[in-house]
């Protein structure tokens, strides 16, 4: 388990006194424990309970942490600890609501029969109606065949469903997308294929999820072929997007023109290959990519780039580095060159901390926490929808990840996610690409 992963809360008990919070703090801080949250759940004359949330590495690092309180002796001790992130999920994430009360038989006849049956004919008759009789055109298909989970790997589609259920909800509450996972028990790119083109009628747009590489390429492609709606895999261009925006505002802080730099990608998987063909299509000349899969490197000298030998070539000659392994702590802090711009976005676990990449030397650094396609997705995907757009585009993808620089405070990398604005303005720039698409 990586730096900080291992999410869990501490509840514990301090004399009412003050200072014994502090030396709770401190002993956690000792130990690098990252501190969120502290909630006061009592306050009694003797002594008071709080549950103070903890990211810590793992396991072992959690109870070191937890020896370390209960040796503060003087009644001050850990209670329990529980995971607040599996009690998150009981019960699921998602729940399909209704958006009409029903409470007389007036409202049962308006919203269901005999009333409906008229609104069927006026869509038979107008197919095009659905777009307002239903809320077809506002629901997006999640759809996995749990092949490349973050980069946990091919765990299957039911272990994934926490994540496309995540995905439903940053659909729901960032740009108000009902989002439907859909998990597939086929990998086979027929299957899939012919399987999302039976159901798409009853969605605005798909967007493919954690499907891994190389099937997740023909899968995407001949469904944006054959289907007459918006598809997308998340993994490769909502993550190209999120890429290239912060790539842009990282070079434009350190001085560089991103078109003319050395840029390197190590893994040119789903997501690799993506930000590679992303950043050639944005005009970077110098494009490197290294992968240990002889056929990942030939498919990005297929689109223009340079193959690098391996991931030193890449570490040694690139200004900016890009890594989507799955493969934690695989950059090590030796291999940094001063001055040099590290985006380590595999999930949950980076290929270097991006701390540890700064104390060796990084003009900049970050994770897949912070660059993270959250940024990107909802906000495309609301632009297709609210435009009517057919397909999602080249124009309109960096269209997003400019709309993602320009929505980016001073002095920081990306937006943050819960910043309203970058998905409104995301969602704006696409809108606009299509138009200007369809008065062509
Ligand atoms: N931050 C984000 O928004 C974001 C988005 C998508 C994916 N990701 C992360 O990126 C990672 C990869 O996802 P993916 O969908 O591209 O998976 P993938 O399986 O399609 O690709 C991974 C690639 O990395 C290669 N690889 C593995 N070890 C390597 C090594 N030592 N050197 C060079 N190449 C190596 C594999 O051969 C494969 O081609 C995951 O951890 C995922 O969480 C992050
Ligand atoms: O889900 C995320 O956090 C990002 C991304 O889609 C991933 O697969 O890692
Ligand atoms: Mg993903």
């Amino acid at each position: 388990m990586g730096h900080g992963q291992f999410l869990r809360n501490l509840i514990i008990e301090t004399p009412s006194k003050p200072g014994n919070l502090g030396k709770v703090t401190m002993a956690i801080g000792q130990l690098n424990g990252d501190i969120g949250d502290i909630q006061t759940i009592k306050v009694g004359t003797l002594s008071t309970i709080r549950e103070i949330a903890l990211q810590c590495n793992d396991k072992a690092h959690l109870e070191e942490i937890v020896e370390a309180i209960d040796n503060l002796k003087g009644g001050i001790k850990v209670h329990t600890v529980t995971d607040d992130v599996l009690q998150a999920h009981e019960g699921g994430k998602i729940h399909m609501k209704a958006t009409h009360e029903i409470r007389s038989l007036a409202d049962l006849r308006r919203v269901y029969t005999p009333g409906v049956a008229n609104v069927c004919k006026t869509i038979q008759e107008d197919p095009e109606q659905a777009n307002y009789f239903t809320g077809i055109s506002n629901t997006v298909a999640i759809v996995t065949d749990g092949t490349a989970i973050l980069g946990l790997g091919d765990i299957g589609p039911v272990a994934g469903m926490p994540v496309m259920e995540g995905k439903a909800v940053l659909f729901d509450q960032f740009v108000g997308i009902s989002g439907v996972p859909i998990l597939l028990d086929t990998s086979d790119p027929d299957q899939v294929v012919e399987t999302v083109k039976h159901i798409h009628k009853g969605f605005g747009a798909i967007l493919l999820e954690d499907i891994g590489s190389p099937h997740c390429f023909e899968i995407e492609e001949r469904l944006k072929k054959e289907l007459p709606i918006p598809v997308m895999h998340d993994d490769q261009h909502g993550t190209a997007v999120v890429a290239l925006a912060a790539a842009l505002t990282a070079s434009q802080h350190v001085g560089v023109d991103l078109a003319n730099a050395s840029v390197g990608q190590i893994g040119l998987g789903a997501a690799g290959l993506a930000i590679s063909r992303m950043f050639m299509a944005y005009g970077v000349k110098e494009m490197k990519g290294t992968d240990l899969n002889p056929k990942a490197k030939a498919m990005l000298a297929g689109f223009g780039g340079t193959v690098a030998d391996s991931m030193e070539e890449i570490m040694e000659t690139c200004d900016l580095v890009i890594a989507t392994t799955g493969v934690a702590n695989l950059i090590k802090p030796e291999m940094i060159r001063k001055g040099q711009i590290i985006l380590a976005l595999s999930n949950p676990n980076a290929e270097i901390a991006p701390d540890e990449a700064l104390e060796a030397g990084a003009a900049y650094a970050a994770d897949g926490r912070l660059v993270n396609n959250v940024l990107g997705f909802p906000g495309i995907f609301r632009g297709a929808l609210n435009a009517n757009a057919k397909a999602i585009t080249y124009p309109m993808l960096i269209a997003a990840a400019l709309a993602i620089v320009d929505s980016t405070k001073r002095d920081d990398l990306v937006p943050h996610p819960l910043d309203p604005n970058v998905h409104i303005n995301v969602a704006l720039a696409v809108e606009r690409v299509v138009y200007e698409e369809q008065a062509k």
